[in-house]
Protein backbone atom coordinates (compact mmCIF):
# COMPACT_ATOMS: atom_id res chain seq x y z
CA UNK A 1 0.00 0.00 0.00
CA UNK A 2 3.18 2.34 -0.54
CA UNK A 3 2.10 5.10 -2.12
CA UNK A 4 5.15 6.70 -2.55
CA UNK A 5 6.86 4.67 -5.63
CA UNK A 6 10.37 3.51 -4.68
CA UNK A 7 9.79 5.11 -0.90
CA UNK A 8 10.07 2.03 2.09
CA UNK A 9 7.68 3.84 3.62
CA UNK A 10 4.63 2.45 4.13
CA UNK A 11 1.40 4.86 4.32
CA UNK A 12 -1.76 2.93 5.33
CA UNK A 13 -4.80 5.36 5.74
CA UNK A 14 -7.36 4.53 8.61
CA UNK A 15 -9.46 2.85 6.74
CA UNK A 16 -11.31 1.01 9.54
CA UNK A 17 -11.62 4.46 11.41
CA UNK A 18 -14.28 5.09 9.04
CA UNK A 19 -16.52 2.09 10.66
CA UNK A 20 -17.84 5.17 12.75
CA UNK A 21 -19.88 5.98 9.94
CA UNK A 22 -22.20 3.23 11.76
CA UNK A 23 -22.54 5.93 14.10
CA UNK A 24 -22.81 8.86 11.95
CA UNK A 25 -25.83 9.77 9.72
CA UNK A 26 -26.25 11.80 6.27
CA UNK A 27 -28.90 14.59 5.30
CA UNK A 28 -28.13 14.49 2.12
CA UNK A 29 -26.16 13.06 -1.02
CA UNK A 30 -22.75 13.83 -2.20
CA UNK A 31 -22.44 14.91 -5.79
CA UNK A 32 -19.20 14.15 -7.29
CA UNK A 33 -18.20 15.65 -10.81
CA UNK A 34 -16.10 13.28 -12.77
CA UNK A 35 -14.17 15.44 -15.07
CA UNK A 36 -10.99 15.46 -14.81
CA UNK A 37 -10.68 11.96 -13.81
CA UNK A 38 -8.59 11.03 -17.12
CA UNK A 39 -5.46 7.91 -16.69
CA UNK A 40 -3.22 10.98 -17.25
CA UNK A 41 -4.66 13.26 -14.23
CA UNK A 42 -3.52 11.35 -11.20
CA UNK A 43 -3.63 13.68 -9.10
CA UNK A 44 -7.38 15.09 -9.89
CA UNK A 45 -8.13 10.83 -10.23
CA UNK A 46 -7.14 10.83 -6.46
CA UNK A 47 -9.17 13.57 -5.13
CA UNK A 48 -12.18 12.52 -6.91
CA UNK A 49 -11.35 8.83 -5.47
CA UNK A 50 -11.12 10.18 -2.14
CA UNK A 51 -14.79 11.84 -2.35
CA UNK A 52 -16.27 8.37 -3.71
CA UNK A 53 -14.29 6.85 -0.34
CA UNK A 54 -15.71 9.41 1.58
CA UNK A 55 -19.34 8.62 -0.12
CA UNK A 56 -18.75 4.77 -0.26
CA UNK A 57 -18.16 4.28 3.67
CA UNK A 58 -20.49 7.40 5.45
CA UNK A 59 -23.35 6.95 2.91
CA UNK A 60 -23.49 4.68 0.06
CA UNK A 61 -24.87 6.64 -2.42
CA UNK A 62 -23.45 9.85 -5.12
CA UNK A 63 -24.44 11.40 -8.21
CA UNK A 64 -21.89 11.38 -10.60
CA UNK A 65 -21.98 14.39 -12.65
CA UNK A 66 -19.97 14.79 -16.19
CA UNK A 67 -20.18 10.71 -16.49
CA UNK A 68 -19.79 10.49 -19.51
CA UNK A 69 -23.19 8.64 -20.57
CA UNK A 70 -24.66 10.73 -23.26
CA UNK A 71 -28.19 12.05 -22.37
CA UNK A 72 -29.19 10.62 -26.17
CA UNK A 73 -28.91 7.16 -25.19
CA UNK A 74 -30.62 7.42 -22.24
CA UNK A 75 -33.21 9.07 -23.91
CA UNK A 76 -33.52 6.83 -26.52
CA UNK A 77 -33.82 4.08 -23.56
CA UNK A 78 -36.50 5.80 -22.03
CA UNK A 79 -38.18 5.96 -25.28
CA UNK A 80 -37.96 2.60 -25.61
CA UNK A 81 -39.29 1.58 -22.30
CA UNK A 82 -42.32 3.52 -22.47
CA UNK A 83 -43.37 1.83 -25.86
CA UNK A 84 -42.48 -1.72 -24.63
CA UNK A 85 -44.24 -0.61 -21.11
CA UNK A 86 -47.12 0.53 -23.04
CA UNK A 87 -47.55 -3.19 -25.11
CA UNK A 88 -51.25 -5.07 -24.05
CA UNK A 89 -49.99 -7.55 -21.21
CA UNK A 90 -50.39 -10.43 -22.81
CA UNK A 91 -47.72 -9.26 -25.19
CA UNK A 92 -45.35 -8.74 -22.43
CA UNK A 93 -45.96 -11.99 -20.85
CA UNK A 94 -44.94 -13.94 -23.54
CA UNK A 95 -41.02 -12.58 -22.24
CA UNK A 96 -41.75 -13.14 -18.96
CA UNK A 97 -38.79 -13.53 -16.83
CA UNK A 98 -39.83 -16.59 -14.68
CA UNK A 99 -39.34 -18.62 -18.09
CA UNK A 100 -35.96 -17.61 -18.49
CA UNK A 101 -33.36 -19.71 -16.96
CA UNK A 102 -30.83 -16.14 -16.63
CA UNK A 103 -33.35 -13.83 -15.24
CA UNK A 104 -33.71 -12.00 -18.36
CA UNK A 105 -37.29 -10.65 -19.74
CA UNK A 106 -40.60 -8.90 -18.47
CA UNK A 107 -41.45 -8.52 -14.66
CA UNK A 108 -45.38 -7.58 -14.48
CA UNK A 109 -47.24 -5.72 -11.83
CA UNK A 110 -46.83 -7.13 -8.19
CA UNK A 111 -44.07 -9.74 -9.67
CA UNK A 112 -41.41 -8.39 -6.74
CA UNK A 113 -41.88 -7.76 -3.37
CA UNK A 114 -38.67 -6.49 -2.21
CA UNK A 115 -39.64 -6.24 1.37
CA UNK A 116 -41.18 -9.10 2.35
CA UNK A 117 -42.98 -7.22 4.73
CA UNK A 118 -44.80 -5.45 1.51
CA UNK A 119 -47.61 -6.36 -0.56
CA UNK A 120 -45.71 -6.49 -3.87
CA UNK A 121 -44.08 -4.35 -6.05
CA UNK A 122 -45.91 -1.43 -7.97
CA UNK A 123 -43.55 -1.90 -10.80
CA UNK A 124 -43.15 -3.30 -14.23
CA UNK A 125 -39.59 -4.13 -14.98
CA UNK A 126 -37.70 -5.13 -18.31
CA UNK A 127 -34.31 -7.36 -17.14
CA UNK A 128 -31.10 -7.38 -20.13
CA UNK A 129 -27.68 -8.27 -20.16
CA UNK A 130 -24.27 -8.07 -22.33
CA UNK A 131 -24.56 -8.88 -25.97
CA UNK A 132 -22.98 -7.22 -28.58
CA UNK A 133 -24.30 -4.09 -29.54
CA UNK A 134 -24.08 -4.64 -33.30
CA UNK A 135 -25.17 -8.11 -34.11
CA UNK A 136 -26.68 -9.45 -30.85
CA UNK A 137 -24.38 -12.46 -30.25
CA UNK A 138 -23.46 -13.08 -26.53
CA UNK A 139 -19.82 -13.82 -26.17
CA UNK A 140 -19.52 -16.90 -28.29
CA UNK A 141 -17.44 -19.88 -26.16
CA UNK A 142 -16.81 -17.37 -23.32
CA UNK A 143 -19.98 -17.52 -21.63
CA UNK A 144 -19.51 -16.54 -17.61
CA UNK A 145 -21.91 -18.13 -15.39
CA UNK A 146 -25.37 -19.13 -14.95
CA UNK A 147 -26.54 -15.82 -15.67
CA UNK A 148 -25.11 -15.29 -19.07
CA UNK A 149 -27.12 -15.92 -22.14
CA UNK A 150 -29.32 -14.67 -24.46
CA UNK A 151 -31.36 -11.92 -23.59
CA UNK A 152 -35.21 -11.74 -24.77
CA UNK A 153 -36.68 -9.12 -26.96
CA UNK A 154 -40.06 -7.98 -28.25
CA UNK A 155 -40.32 -8.21 -32.04
CA UNK A 156 -39.49 -5.24 -34.20
CA UNK A 157 -42.68 -4.73 -35.29
CA UNK A 158 -44.23 -4.59 -31.63
CA UNK A 159 -41.24 -2.37 -30.53
CA UNK A 160 -39.26 -0.84 -33.20
CA UNK A 161 -35.80 -0.39 -32.36
CA UNK A 162 -35.83 -1.09 -29.12
CA UNK A 163 -33.29 -3.64 -28.83
CA UNK A 164 -31.00 -1.04 -30.51
CA UNK A 165 -31.85 1.71 -28.05
CA UNK A 166 -31.47 -0.43 -24.73
CA UNK A 167 -28.37 -1.90 -25.85
CA UNK A 168 -27.02 1.76 -26.78
CA UNK A 169 -27.59 3.26 -23.04
CA UNK A 170 -26.36 -0.27 -22.06
CA UNK A 171 -22.85 -0.42 -23.42
CA UNK A 172 -22.39 3.83 -22.45
CA UNK A 173 -23.03 2.66 -18.38
CA UNK A 174 -20.92 -0.16 -18.52
CA UNK A 175 -18.30 1.81 -20.04
CA UNK A 176 -19.13 4.13 -17.10
CA UNK A 177 -18.79 1.33 -14.53
CA UNK A 178 -15.64 -0.10 -16.56
CA UNK A 179 -14.00 4.15 -15.76
CA UNK A 180 -15.44 3.32 -11.97
CA UNK A 181 -13.86 0.04 -10.94
CA UNK A 182 -9.96 1.79 -10.77
CA UNK A 183 -11.50 5.08 -8.88
CA UNK A 184 -13.30 2.49 -6.14
CA UNK A 185 -9.76 0.73 -6.47
CA UNK A 186 -8.02 4.16 -5.21
CA UNK A 187 -10.55 4.62 -2.79
CA UNK A 188 -10.04 1.71 -1.19
CA UNK A 189 -5.98 2.20 -1.34
CA UNK A 190 -5.70 -0.51 -3.83
CA UNK A 191 -3.87 -0.51 -7.00
CA UNK A 192 -6.17 1.33 -9.98
CA UNK A 193 -6.01 -1.98 -11.82
CA UNK A 194 -7.47 -4.27 -9.14
CA UNK A 195 -10.51 -4.91 -9.98
CA UNK A 196 -9.32 -5.06 -13.99
CA UNK A 197 -9.42 -8.89 -14.24
CA UNK A 198 -12.10 -9.72 -12.45
CA UNK A 199 -14.51 -7.39 -14.63
CA UNK A 200 -13.67 -9.39 -18.06
CA UNK A 201 -17.24 -10.29 -18.22
CA UNK A 202 -18.82 -7.68 -16.78
CA UNK A 203 -21.87 -9.12 -15.07
CA UNK A 204 -24.10 -5.66 -15.80
CA UNK A 205 -28.01 -6.76 -15.57
CA UNK A 206 -29.89 -3.72 -16.82
CA UNK A 207 -33.31 -2.90 -15.94
CA UNK A 208 -36.36 -0.82 -17.72
CA UNK A 209 -38.66 0.10 -14.99
CA UNK A 210 -41.87 1.17 -14.99
CA UNK A 211 -43.75 2.70 -12.15
CA UNK A 212 -47.36 3.69 -12.60
CA UNK A 213 -48.65 6.33 -10.38
CA UNK A 214 -49.72 5.34 -7.07
CA UNK A 215 -53.20 5.88 -6.72
CA UNK A 216 -54.78 3.82 -4.64
CA UNK A 217 -53.53 2.68 -0.97
CA UNK A 218 -51.48 4.88 0.83
CA UNK A 219 -49.54 3.04 3.15
CA UNK A 220 -46.13 2.00 4.28
CA UNK A 221 -46.73 -1.59 2.80
CA UNK A 222 -47.68 -0.20 -1.16
CA UNK A 223 -44.71 1.04 -2.93
CA UNK A 224 -43.07 1.33 -6.09
CA UNK A 225 -40.23 -0.88 -5.13
CA UNK A 226 -39.91 -1.80 -1.46
CA UNK A 227 -37.03 -1.13 0.77
CA UNK A 228 -33.87 -3.55 -0.31
CA UNK A 229 -30.24 -3.40 -1.04
CA UNK A 230 -29.25 -4.38 -4.36
CA UNK A 231 -27.17 -7.42 -4.80
CA UNK A 232 -23.99 -6.87 -7.57
CA UNK A 233 -20.99 -4.48 -6.46
CA UNK A 234 -22.89 -1.29 -7.75
CA UNK A 235 -25.98 0.15 -9.30
CA UNK A 236 -25.60 3.05 -11.48
CA UNK A 237 -29.23 4.88 -11.87
CA UNK A 238 -30.70 6.75 -14.39
CA UNK A 239 -34.12 8.39 -13.33
CA UNK A 240 -36.53 10.62 -14.59
CA UNK A 241 -35.91 14.28 -13.86
CA UNK A 242 -39.07 16.03 -13.08
CA UNK A 243 -40.33 12.80 -10.38
CA UNK A 244 -39.08 12.41 -7.06
CA UNK A 245 -39.39 8.87 -5.79
CA UNK A 246 -36.20 7.54 -4.47
CA UNK A 247 -36.11 7.52 -0.90
CA UNK A 248 -31.99 5.95 1.06
CA UNK A 249 -32.65 5.39 4.64
CA UNK A 250 -30.07 6.41 6.68
CA UNK A 251 -28.49 5.62 10.40
CA UNK A 252 -31.02 7.60 12.33
CA UNK A 253 -33.70 5.65 10.32
CA UNK A 254 -34.31 8.43 8.33
CA UNK A 255 -35.74 8.20 4.67
CA UNK A 256 -33.68 11.02 2.44
CA UNK A 257 -35.43 11.83 -0.46
CA UNK A 258 -32.82 11.30 -3.85
CA UNK A 259 -33.81 14.47 -5.55
CA UNK A 260 -33.03 13.97 -9.38
CA UNK A 261 -30.52 16.22 -10.50
CA UNK A 262 -30.94 16.77 -14.41
CA UNK A 263 -27.84 15.14 -15.92
CA UNK A 264 -26.22 13.31 -12.93
CA UNK A 265 -26.48 9.73 -12.63
CA UNK A 266 -26.75 8.03 -9.11
CA UNK A 267 -24.25 5.43 -7.98
CA UNK A 268 -24.92 3.50 -5.29
CA UNK A 269 -22.36 0.41 -3.27
CA UNK A 270 -24.63 -2.87 -3.51
CA UNK A 271 -24.08 -6.20 -1.34
CA UNK A 272 -21.23 -7.81 -3.35
CA UNK A 273 -19.07 -4.14 -2.43
CA UNK A 274 -20.23 -4.66 1.22
CA UNK A 275 -19.20 -7.99 1.73
CA UNK A 276 -15.85 -7.91 -0.18
CA UNK A 277 -15.05 -4.34 1.87
CA UNK A 278 -16.27 -6.22 5.38
CA UNK A 279 -19.22 -3.27 5.51
CA UNK A 280 -16.32 -0.55 5.17
CA UNK A 281 -18.43 0.41 2.02
CA UNK A 282 -22.07 0.65 2.72
CA UNK A 283 -25.10 -0.96 1.26
CA UNK A 284 -27.47 1.16 1.76
CA UNK A 285 -31.61 0.49 2.18
CA UNK A 286 -33.40 2.00 -0.32
CA UNK A 287 -36.38 2.08 -1.70
CA UNK A 288 -38.81 4.38 -4.13
CA UNK A 289 -42.30 5.68 -3.66
CA UNK A 290 -44.25 7.24 -6.48
CA UNK A 291 -47.03 9.25 -5.06
CA UNK A 292 -46.08 12.32 -7.86
CA UNK A 293 -49.65 11.43 -9.87
CA UNK A 294 -47.61 10.48 -12.88
CA UNK A 295 -45.70 8.00 -14.28
CA UNK A 296 -41.72 7.35 -13.73
CA UNK A 297 -39.29 5.61 -15.22
CA UNK A 298 -36.22 4.58 -14.18
CA UNK A 299 -33.53 2.58 -15.68
CA UNK A 300 -30.92 0.67 -13.21
CA UNK A 301 -27.83 -0.98 -14.13
CA UNK A 302 -26.70 -3.07 -11.47
CA UNK A 303 -22.53 -3.89 -12.21
CA UNK A 304 -20.86 -7.03 -10.66
CA UNK A 305 -17.60 -9.22 -11.14
CA UNK A 306 -17.16 -12.11 -13.17
CA UNK A 307 -19.11 -15.04 -11.78
CA UNK A 308 -16.15 -16.85 -10.34
CA UNK A 309 -14.62 -14.42 -8.51
CA UNK A 310 -14.42 -14.92 -4.63
CA UNK A 311 -16.11 -12.00 -2.69
CA UNK A 312 -13.08 -12.52 0.25
CA UNK A 313 -12.37 -9.19 2.56
CA UNK A 314 -9.93 -7.34 1.25
CA UNK A 315 -6.70 -7.17 3.53
CA UNK A 316 -7.27 -3.61 3.82
CA UNK A 317 -10.56 -3.39 5.33
CA UNK A 318 -10.14 -6.39 8.41
CA UNK A 319 -7.95 -5.86 10.96
CA UNK A 320 -7.38 -7.83 14.82
CA UNK A 321 -10.53 -5.64 16.26
CA UNK A 322 -12.56 -6.06 13.18
CA UNK A 323 -12.33 -9.25 11.53
CA UNK A 324 -14.20 -10.91 8.57
CA UNK A 325 -17.92 -10.73 8.72
CA UNK A 326 -18.53 -12.90 5.71
CA UNK A 327 -18.54 -16.15 4.78
CA UNK A 328 -16.49 -16.38 1.72
CA UNK A 329 -18.89 -16.77 -1.40
CA UNK A 330 -18.10 -16.82 -5.37
CA UNK A 331 -19.39 -13.27 -6.68
CA UNK A 332 -22.21 -14.85 -9.44
CA UNK A 333 -23.43 -17.93 -7.22
CA UNK A 334 -24.07 -15.15 -4.70
CA UNK A 335 -26.06 -12.38 -6.83
CA UNK A 336 -27.70 -15.96 -8.84
CA UNK A 337 -29.46 -17.11 -5.19
CA UNK A 338 -30.39 -13.39 -4.54
CA UNK A 339 -32.18 -12.93 -7.57
CA UNK A 340 -33.75 -16.87 -7.26
CA UNK A 341 -35.37 -15.78 -4.03
CA UNK A 342 -36.62 -12.70 -5.40
CA UNK A 343 -38.52 -13.97 -8.16
CA UNK A 344 -39.54 -17.26 -6.01
CA UNK A 345 -42.02 -15.24 -4.39
CA UNK A 346 -44.22 -14.89 -7.35
CA UNK A 347 -43.71 -18.29 -9.49
O1 LIG B 1 -36.35 3.24 -9.43
C1 LIG B 1 -35.53 3.60 -8.59
O2 LIG B 1 -35.29 4.78 -8.37
C2 LIG B 1 -34.78 2.58 -7.78
C3 LIG B 1 -34.77 1.19 -8.32
C4 LIG B 1 -34.05 0.22 -7.46
O3 LIG B 1 -33.69 0.50 -6.34
C5 LIG B 1 -33.70 -1.13 -7.97
O4 LIG B 1 -34.19 -1.51 -9.04
O5 LIG B 1 -32.95 -1.85 -7.29
FE1 LIG C 1 -32.19 -0.89 -5.68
Amino acid sequence: MSRSGNDEQTYVRPMLLADARTESSFDEIPVIDLHGATPTDSRTRREIADLIRDACVNVGFFYVKNHGVPESAALGALDAATRFFALPEDSKMKLDIHNSVNFKGYTALLGENADPDNRGDLHEGFDLGWEKLEDGSSRSGEEDGAMAGSNVWPSEVLVPGFRKAAMEYYHATVRLGQFLFPLFALALDLPEDFFSDKITKPAAIMRLLYYPPQTGVVDDRTMGIGAHTDYECFTILWQQDDIQALQVLNASGKWIDAVPIPGALVVNIGDQFARWTNDVFKSTVHRAVNRSGAERYSIPLFFGTDYNVRLEALPSCVSEDMPAKYEVVTAGEYVKSRLEATYAHSK
